[in-house]
């Protein structure tokens, strides 16, 4: 009965995911979560047909114990879950249903009949495709992880009977049969597939052998193109960890066949209960030789002296946002609720908002918007102020963030990403990371297109010129993608950021600017960084990492109004 508390908790609760696997109900389950959640969204799912046949069955009118959505819940056992409804035979609720199996059965073949299905599977595809809702002009990204598999082998084995398309438009405007399938042209080891897939009930998905993970948010990791000489990568925002993952796959597959990969993604995670997912998820993908996590760790209070750092040239730096370009894949659909008897006509709830989303408040004739942090749970922003306020304490959390990534000693290369569409968050903050005191003395500049990894250098839509002040090399550089522009990806934002040899040599008081990265990063010249006593004299900016991330706390930006989502959307792991 608690599913039923679950689903009727008001949107404020968050998502069904964050309900669930949040702290809230988690001692009152008596089922792995997985399980409730599975039941749960498979109710709503069969919302509108089941709320059909129990109107017209009459059920709650006969049998006033059930509320509608007991009703919703134990009709769906009783008429389309293979094990019946689980209570014992005796109990009160189950006889309820029960005794009204003739009626309910045939209000079923009705409700069949009237969507013109031939069978019960022909309805479970419609019913399918109809609660993806904005998700169904989308397909499923998967990443193949090389960490344990590859290409071919997936090809060949999950994928066998699957037909090759040319193109992601033909996988989403493909039949409905739900093996379409089109390796992607921009991003190694990735596929689109057909989005009605039941991608999680394969043993390639449950086995970690590939990860669902959108087309944008793949761009990072191989945007950072993380080369041997660049040594050890930091992934500063890790959870779930599809980035630390992928970065780690990069890792491995540069190492020397048969040998150990001896560098390491060291992976932070600021929030303890999410840092849980990170660890699971870097577990099942087989990424934990490589990646070393420090869960629960705030990257603005790592110290880029430590000698654990002395070898990281590389950082990938994905941080909270406002999580404006999500696609609402695991939206909580809309549950249809039937009919109390002796209460106004039934409802149609939606059960939440997991991404931003536009309602019109009728009484002030203005928008509202919806941002939804990393757990799912909703912020309510309802003027264009309050939004501004919000965008500004957003990217001065980012910018924080992206200038402590550029005092790391050693690094050469940095990756920025938002899975926001507001310049606020994007342009703006790679404007002004390249005019800091930090990138300006120790030598940052954009990663220009022409220098970009293949994939992300022929991927055609960019910055704005307008949100890059006009500097067209700029927005060349920077990378964007539009949830609604049929290339089927989530809205995104990715700028690179690089430094040469001679500004890493010169910053540390090496002027002799060896042209061997290797050497620079693995050889000698470290143990002459850390005799370097005073990191500020040594950055050159008098910004030292404990005043930035002062600087951070107060900007009340700290949490994200970015989803889970990189954790409910792109990764479902553990939901089914
Ligand atoms: C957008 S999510 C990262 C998604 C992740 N990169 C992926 O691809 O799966 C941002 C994450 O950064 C974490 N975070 C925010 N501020 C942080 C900080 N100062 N240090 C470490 N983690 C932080 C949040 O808790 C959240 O889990």
């Amino acid at each position: 009965m608690l599913t039923a508390d679950i689903l009727s908790a008001p949107s404020s609760s968050g998502s069904l995911k964050s309900r669930l696997f949040g702290n809230k109900y988690k001692q009152q389950l008596k089922s792995p979560p997985q399980q409730i959640y599975a039941l749960a969204s498979e109710t709503c799912k069969w919302s509108a047909v089941l709320k059909e046949i129990i109107d017209n069955s009459e059920l709650l009118r006969h049998e006033r114990k059930l509320t509608p959505i007991l009703g919703l819940l134990l009709v769906h056992d009783f008429l389309l879950s293979r094990k019946g409804i689980a209570l014992p035979v005796s109990h009160g609720l189950r006889a309820a249903v029960e005794r009204h199996k003739a009626r309910l059965t045939s209000e079923l073949t009705r409700a069949r009949l009237r969507r013109k299905a031939a069978s019960i599977d022909v309805l479970r595809e419609l019913v399918t495709i109809e609660s993806l809702g904005e998700a169904r002009l989308y397909p499923r990204w998967v990443r193949v992880n090389t960490l344990k598999t590859a290409l071919q082998e997936q090809l060949d084995t999950t994928f066998r009977d699957f037909t090759r398309v040319s193109s992601v438009r033909d996988v989403i405007t493909g039949s409905t049969t739900g093996k379409l399938l089109y390796v992607d042209e921009h991003v190694p080891n990735l596929l689109a597939l057909s989005p009605t897939f039941e991608i999680t009930k394969t043993h390639a998905y449950t086995s970690g052998a590939i990860i669902l993970q959108d087309k944008a948010s793949c761009f990072p990791a191989y945007l950072l193109d993380p080369r041997p000489e660049d040594g050890d990568v930091i992934d500063s925002c890790s959870a779930p960890g599809n980035k630390t993952t992928h970065v780690a796959a990069i890792l491995k597959s540069r190492s020397p066949a048969r040998e150990e990969c001896a560098r390491k993604v060291y992976a932070f995670e600021k929030d303890q209960h999410r840092a849980r997912t990170l660890n699971k998820m870097v577990n099942l993908a087989g990424a934990q030789a490589i990646t070393q996590m420090s869960l629960g760790q705030d990257f603005l209070k790592v110290n880029p002296d430590a000698p654990t750092y002395k070898n990281v040239g590389a950082l990938l730096l994905d941080p909270s946002c406002s999580g404006s370009g999500i696609i609402g894949r695991d939206v909580m659909p809309t549950i249809h609720l039937p009919e109390q008897p002796g209460t106004t006509p039934a409802t149609t709830k939606n059960m939440n908002g997991k991404r931003k989303r536009e309602e019109n408040d009728s009484q002030e004739g203005r928008q509202k918007q919806i941002l939804v942090d990393d757990d799912g749970q909703e912020l309510v922003v309802s003027s264009e102020k309050e939004m501004k306020a919000r965008l500004e304490a957003l990217s001065s959390f980012q910018l924080t963030l992206l200038l402590h990534a550029f005092t790391f000693p050693v690094a050469r290369r940095v990756t920025y990403s938002t899975c926001s569409v507001y310049a606020e968050e994007n342009e703006h903050v790679v404007l002004k990371a390249l005019q800091s005191d930090i990138a300006v003395k120790q030598g940052w500049r954009i990663m220009a297109r022409d220098t970009q990894v293949e994939g992300m250098r022929s991927w055609p839509v960019r910055g704005s010129p307008e949100a890059s002040g006009g500097d067209r090399e700029i927005a060349e550089a920077c990378i964007r993608s539009y949830k609604d522009d049929g290339r089927g990806v989530m809205g995104f934002f990715v700028a690179g950021f690089v430094r040469d040899a001679g500004s890493i040599a010169e910053q540390n008081g090496d002027f002799t600017k060896s042209e061997s990265r290797t050497a620079e990063v693995k050889g000698t010249k470290e143990h002459r960084i850390h005799v370097v006593e005073d990191p500020a004299v040594r950055n050159g900016s008098g910004a030292r990492p404990k005043d930035i991330s002062s600087e951070s706390n107060s900007s009340g930006a700290g949490e994200s109004d970015r989803e889970s989502n990189d954790d409910d959307e792109e990764w479902d792991g553990f939901t089914d």
